[in-house]
């Protein structure tokens, strides 16, 4: 019973059928048996149906407000979108199935025609309704709640027509929206039944190259919170975008300690897919206007594992001239990179860890990573602290002390563990793929 799957109409963004002035509603709705609200609309618009999905104009700030709203960075693709919505328990779809319009005007509408929300209600346990928009909620009232009996409540446009509600406004107001809808809180698995779960993500149809992706945007939208010294808050109204490189001066950091903020931040990537969790990270704050430089055992061309050699090929050909990458580089160099450093990503080893000893070069790149912390440096371990089994939570003689953790899509048992939690700092669990109707 899934609304998601995209008709052909849908994939030809409605140009088929989207005559002057007359438009029909061709994007499918998104929902399924776990959605608790359902926002509407009112009809795509042009640049929506082109899209192919909701909201697709850049400047709607429909996903900025709901990424903020949950703590998470921006979807950029539909999938993505649809990710979202379906992870948060929510339904999204518009009143009307077709209408005269000019352009993107709710003004122009004539001779409306509602969507059945039956589809959507019959199959969904839905709460509260909500549109986003006056024309939507007046429509709605007229043509669709005789046939509900639910009424709906009014939100302010995300449209950039609707200058006057900022970004943080919005945010507030589509708060009751996040209130409404019952949190996921996924199990700790272990590391096997980890593995298995990107196994099942990747055959409802995310790639581990995609995954990847999240991973470390993730990463870095933590990472990005750490250097802002926002630690656990919640981002209220922070749209992903440039912020200004790191400047002078001294901030709070990612657990409440002055955190020096003069150079570059540091990512230390291993050679396995946790590093490829840095690449990308690195490519993502790079690309928000945050220098790094990335310390590696190996040239991206001489990565084997996949996806992390895609991951690191592509940052290393993305990285703007205020960042570099610095392969195999000698303790001293390594000790002078971190010594301005504000914050520090370790992404060296993740889940594909459980030894005693870390090999060298990174067992001195985890010592060089901690002393850099007991100066100042913010640090934040990519899915755990390297040296730290995330099965068991026993730490080698080298292991990373981390103000904070993002752990990928589950929590790990090590993390959670007596042994391992004190290594952890706040753990952040990032929820990259809808998992909830794969956990069996
Ligand atoms: N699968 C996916 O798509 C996704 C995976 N994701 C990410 O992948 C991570 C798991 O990646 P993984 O399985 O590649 O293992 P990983 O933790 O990088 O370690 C392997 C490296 O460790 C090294 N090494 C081993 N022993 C060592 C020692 N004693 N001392 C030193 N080094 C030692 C070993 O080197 P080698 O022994 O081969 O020389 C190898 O290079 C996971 O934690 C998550 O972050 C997310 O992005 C989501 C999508
Ligand atoms: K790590």
């Amino acid at each position: 019973m899934s609304g998601t799957r995209r008709s052909e109409k849908a994939r030809d963004g409605g140009r088929a059928l989207c005559r002057a002035g007359r438009v029909e509603h061709t994007i499918d709705p998104v929902y399924d048996g776990r959605s608790e609200v359902l926002v509407l609309g009112t009809m795509p618009s042009p640049k929506s149906r082109e899209e192919g999905f909701f909201y697709g104009h850049p400047q709607n700030r429909f996903w900025r407000v709901l990424a903020a709203l949950f703590d998470e960075p921006v979807p950029e693709n539909n999938a993505e979108r649809t990710d979202l919505l379906l992870r948060r328990h929510i339904a999204l779809w518009d009143v009307l199935a077709s209408c005269d319009i000019e352009g993107a005007s709710d003004a122009s509408i004539a001779n409306a025609q509602p969507n059945d929300m039956a589809r959507i209600l019959q199959a969904a346990p839905v709460r509260r309704v909500f549109c986003t928009g006056s024309t939507a909620a007046r429509l709605y009232g007229k043509l669709c709640e005789p046939a509900t009996g639910m009424a709906a409540e009014k939100l302010p446009s995300t449209s950039p027509a609707n200058a006057v509600w900022s970004l943080p406004r919005l945010v507030e107001a589509y708060r009751a929206v996040a209130e409404s809808v019952t949190p996921f809180r996924p199990p700790a698995l272990e590391v096997p039944e980890v593995v298995a779960l990107e196994g099942a993500i990747a055959a409802a149809g995310t790639p581990l190259d995609a995954l990847m992706r999240r991973a470390g945007r993730f990463l870095a939208y933590e990472a990005r919170k750490a250097l802002e010294g926002k630690g656990g808050e919640t981002e209220k109204g922070k749209a992903d975008g440039p912020l200004p490189a790191c400047g002078g001066g001294v901030a709070k950091g990612a657990a409440g300690r002055a955190v020096r903020r003069e150079g570059p931040a540091v990512v230390f990537c291993g050679n396995g897919n946790n590093g490829g969790d840095g690449w990308v990270a690195a490519e993502y704050l790079d690309n928000w206007g945050i220098p790094v430089r990335v310390i590696t055992a190996k040239a991206p061309d001489e990565l084997t594992a996949e996806p992390a050699r895609g991951a690191a090929l592509r940052a290393a050909a993305a990285l703007g001239p205020g960042s570099a990458v610095h392969v195999a580089p000698d303790l001293a160099a390594v000790e002078s990179l971190l010594a301005d450093a504000p914050l520090a990503l370790d992404a060296i080893l993740g889940t594909g860890f459980s030894h005693d000893t870390v090999k060298p070069p990174f067992d001195s790149w985890i010592r060089a990573l901690n002393a850099a912390r007991e100066r100042g440096t913010a640090v934040v371990a990519a899915d755990v602290p390297s040296g730290l089994s995330a099965q068991t939570g026993a730490a080698a003689a080298e292991s990373v002390r981390a103000d904070v953790t993002v752990t990928m899509i589950v929590p790990k048992p090590g993390l959670l563990a007596p042994a391992g939690a004190p290594y952890c700092g706040r753990v952040r669990v990032a929820p990259l793929a809808y998992i909830e109707p794969l956990l069996g």
